[in-house]
């Protein structure tokens, strides 16, 4: 599904990431973790396209995208959701999917943009809430949305970024549970968490970055316990 080939990026002086390699296999969930700092959200801003890097190659679905711009991405099925939230307040949260449906995929005809319209708001418990505007809808169900907007363009692989960070625990169950649905659909996941209940209970496999460089990956319960991760999350004079 995505294949990253030596990918770097600097700022300045600064190498964020460093020759990071990694895959997503078809229907997969990988977790990207790492202490603060050590280059996640970089790494996702370089897939998704926000930025461009230094060196090294993306592929997905086989296709080398390294230098395509945020929008073409999404057109090939690479979806992505922010921590921060940012849908159209005016709009009611079924409006805010359809834009979603009509433009993650140019040329969608108006009533498959309404059909995956209505799919998205059931997989995603929206449904109640179609007609609200989503400037008014609880912080829950704006992540809901969110997740919701991404679904809409259809991807075969999305990308999320802390999209629990401020859920309670009971409400980051139920979305651990969400994602696991969507992942029944034949999407698959990569996802940056801080949350280790989530990393456990979601990821199939665990890449682990530190100072922008992968320094571990494997099953949840092989990279917890490398001593090299270990190191890198409690300190180094540890
Ligand atoms: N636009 C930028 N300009 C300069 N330095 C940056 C920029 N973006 C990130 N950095 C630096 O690159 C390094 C990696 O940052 P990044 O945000 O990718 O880490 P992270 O693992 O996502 O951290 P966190 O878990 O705290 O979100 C940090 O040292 C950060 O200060």
């Amino acid at each position: 599904m995505l294949k990253v080939e030596g990918l770097s990026k600097r700022f300045g002086g600064l190498l964020a990431v460093n020759r990071v390699s990694l895959k997503v296999r078809p229907g997969e969930i990988l977790a990207v973790i790492g202490p603060n700092g050590a280059g996640k959200s970089t790494l996702l801003n370089l897939l998704s396209g926000l930025l461009l890097p230094d060196e090294g190659r993306i592929l997905f679905r086989g296709e080398e995208i390294t230098h395509l711009p945020p929008e073409a991405r999404a057109w090939r099925g690479l979806g992505r959701a922010f921590q921060i939230v940012s849908p159209f307040p005016e709009m009611t949260v079924r409006e805010n999917l359809l834009v979603g449906a009509l433009f993650g995929k140019p040329g969608t005809p108006k009533r498959e943009a309404e059909r995956v319209v209505e799919e998205v708001l059931e997989l995603t418990g929206l449904a109640p809430k179609a007609h609200h505007l989503a400037g008014e809808l609880t912080l829950l169900e704006d992540k809901r949305l969110e997740l919701a907007r991404a679904l809409a363009t259809r991807p075969n692989l999305l990308l999320l970024d802390e999209v629990m960070a401020g859920l309670r625990p009971k409400e980051a169950q139920e979305a651990v549970g969400l994602l696991q649905r969507i992942r029944a659909r034949g999407v698959s996941i990569l996802f940056i968490e801080h949350l280790m209940p989530v990393v456990r209970a979601l990821a199939d496999r665990v890449v682990v970055l530190d100072y922008g460089e992968v320094i571990a990956e494997g099953r949840y319960e092989e990279v917890t316990q490398d001593p090299r991760v270990r190191e890198a999350y409690l300190g180094r004079s540890a």
